[in-house]
């Protein structure tokens, strides 16, 4: 692997960026140190002790884990190449969807739900190079609930208690606000060890953000210190989220994990590797992968284990083409069945995300030359509006019922200055609807808070087109296919939309404009009928796709096991956000790190007897 060249970029920044990229890509070699090319061969029929497919959030985390093994030899194989110079500033991180770092999936179209957005089908950005979708997402950092992990404990996972999560949750972690570490509670809740910087964003819009906490706080959603630090409270709890930044730099677990160990002589990194399916005998042993790297194919053994960590979407795909899913299902794809598991890419859930537009008086307009000044703060000291992603860090969890032990809905928060561009970022919608979305943009600031389901009834599915490994599989969302969710989502953003009555926002004239979607113009606005068509119309997603691959005890419903071993197989874990049995209260990617965490010690237990540094962390 040669590592001493500059990073490029991706030259796909829209005209908001352009004169700032091209300004930083001529400068780029004073932004943060970067490898520039894996080009470690691989040889045909070389052996590994350890195959990891895929460098994401998790597959990364692995990598480096397993690699501290001085005797192990290691092999990560990833889809794409190593992420660009937008991936590293974290408010660019938009300009990289649909490029070569994107795998631009879209969902199967919803018949008769989701009509406002263009082909009723939601686009799903996913990372495809180094860091994964680390690399490319809005970089908040929330652990989830400790509800959560007891759920997944009781479906009949032992090691995955809230205890043993959080051990790893702190392994995982080194939090680097200094401010923050006086508070002894949140000192003591974080990591300061771990490779993967925890961190607060060196610029917010601080004024506007404390005026929407406390307007939060107003309406019963209680403003905290901090989010990962407190239990869940009655009606919500709303704060500062923290973020994978380091210094205004954004922390992907391919900057956390595998730079670090990308020197190692036992670890073999190789980009534009796509895997087109694992090798599994007759005896249900999982002996090898077989790859695509750069146009050639190659045949790669394994004398331990092949690690899956090719996300929610191509983890159910390549266990289905390895011939390991439901039978028929395969057979009908002419693809022969060696362990049938009908669990493979069912248990799809996902975050829904629905905007609250909600419009204000607010401050002047930026200009260009604003924006510009900006980049000279961020080259100067990485701060300036460069430094964040377009969503803000305020972020709230809320229940309907103080009794609630775990929030059932979450609201992010995006600030869009009067006069500047909202298109590119809630393009997913039709041109009319989104027309009547920013039609107040010319003369007032967009106030929009997404509002999240955290925990959907519905349950989507994940299965092949073909058996061809380059065509997309279907991605069947399922969005509100239960009642439940729409129900649900109605009570929830009539507690959110509450906020306008709040002294701030009463103060800068909020109002919520009544979006123009055919089917709704028919209900009274803001009413309760009005709200259940906006969300039957308007969901989409919040990008946390997992449940692919469920953990679970039974083959018959879930995939791999306790310790992540695939039902039946030999030699074969998946450890991603695919195993998650549920989904978290929050953004996904602290949940998916820690289970690379946990992973990575369960491998190491194995083979090496106990590793960790408290007697009997996990069963
Ligand atoms: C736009 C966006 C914003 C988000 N914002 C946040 C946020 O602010 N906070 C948060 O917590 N979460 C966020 N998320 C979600 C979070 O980032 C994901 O849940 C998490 O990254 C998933 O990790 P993973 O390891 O399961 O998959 P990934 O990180 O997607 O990793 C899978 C890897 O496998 C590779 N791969 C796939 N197939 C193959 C193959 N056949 N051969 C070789 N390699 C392959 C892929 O290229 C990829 O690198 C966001 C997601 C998106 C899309």
């Amino acid at each position: 692997m040669s590592g001493d060249t500059c990073v490029t970029s991706a030259g796909g920044a829209t005209q908001l960026f352009a004169s700032a990229l091209n300004f930083l890509a001529a400068t780029q070699c004073i932004l943060p140190d970067s490898a520039c090319s894996y080009n470690d061969e691989v040889a045909n029929w070389e052996t590994f002790d350890f195959i990891v497919l895929g460098g994401g959030s998790a597959g990364s985390v692995v990598a480096n884990r397993l690699s501290e093994v001085c005797d192990w030899k290691v092999l990560l194989l990833e889809a794409g190449p190593e992420p660009p110079l937008e991936a590293d500033i974290p408010r660019l991180y938009r300009t990289l969807s649909k490029t070569k770092y994107d795998w631009h999936y879209i969902t199967k179209s919803n018949e008769d739900k989701q009509q406002a957005l263009k082909n009723s089908a939601v686009p799903w950005l996913r990372g495809k190079m180094l860091g994964g979708t680390s690399s490319i997402n809005a970089m908040l950092y929330v652990r989830g609930s400790d509800y959560d992990f007891q759920s997944w404990f009781d479906e009949g996972n032992p090691s995955w208690s809230p205890e043993n999560v959080n051990y790893y949750f702190k392994k995982a972690e080194n939090l680097q606000d200094i401010k923050l570490s006086t508070d002894d509670i949140i000192y003591d809740t974080y990591g300061h060890e771990g490779p993967l910087v925890v961190n607060s964003y060196n610029t917010t819009n601080e004024e506007v953000i404390q005026n929407v906490l406390d307007s939060y706080d107003y309406i019963g959603i209680k403003k905290v210190p901090d989010i990962n630090a407190v239990k869940f409270q009655g009606h919500g709890v709303c704060g500062k989220s923290r973020v994978t930044a380091r210094n205004g730099v954004r922390e992907s677990t391919y900057r956390a994990y595998l730079k670090k160990a990308q020197n190692r002589s036992n670890l073999k990194i190789i980009t534009n590797a796509f895997v087109t399916k694992i090798l599994v005998n007759e005896e249900a042993k999982a002996y090898g992968v077989e790859v695509d790297i750069n146009g050639r194919r190659k045949n790669v053994l394994v004398k331990l284990e092949v690690i899956l960590s090719g996300g929610a979407i191509n983890t159910p795909q390549i266990l289905m083409l390895s011939g390991i899913g439901p039978k028929d299902h395969l057979l009908s794809k002419n693809i022969p069945c060696i362990v049938d598991l009908p669990g493979v890419g069912k248990n799809l859930q996902d975050h829904l995300s629905i905007p609250i537009p909600i419009y204000v008086d607010e401050s002047e307009a930026e200009d260009i030359a604003d924006q510009m000044f900006d980049v000279a703060k961020y080259l100067y000291n990485k701060t300036g509006y460069l430094a964040h992603v377009f969503l803000s860090d305020a972020i709230a969890f809320f229940s309907r019922s103080n009794e609630m032990k775990y929030p059932e809905f979450q609201s992010h928060f995006a600030i869009y200055r009067k006069n500047t561009t909202v298109r590119q970022f809630i393009d997913v919608y039709t041109d009319d609807v989104l027309n009547s979305l920013i039609r107040h943009i010319s003369h007032k600031s967009l106030f929009s808070h997404n509002f999240n389901v955290l925990h959907p009834h519905s349950r989507g599915k994940i299965y092949l087109n073909t058996s061809n490994p380059y065509d997309y599989p279907i991605i069947d969302a399922n969005y509100l296919g239960d009642e439940r969710d729409i129900e649900d989502s109605v009570d929830g953003i009539k507690i959110l939309t509450k906020i306008i009555d709040s002294p701030y926002y009463k103060s800068i004239n909020a109002f919520i404009p009544r979006i123009e979607i055919p089917q709704c113009n028919q209900y009274e606005f803001l009413s309760d009928l009005y709200w259940r068509c906006y969300v039957i119309h308007m969901t989409s997603t919040m990008s946390h796709p997992v449940g692919t691959a469920k953990m679970g005890p039974s083959s018959a419903d879930s995939v791999v096991d306790n310790l992540l071993k695939v039902h039946g197989v030999r030699g074969l874990r998946v450890i991603d956000a695919s195993v998650m049995p549920f989904e978290t209260s929050g953004n996904t990617n602290a949940p998916t790190i820690m289970i690379g965490e946990m992973g990575s010690d369960m491998i190491k237990d194995e083979y090496l007897g106990k590793s960790l540094s408290e007697d009997d962390i996990y069963n």
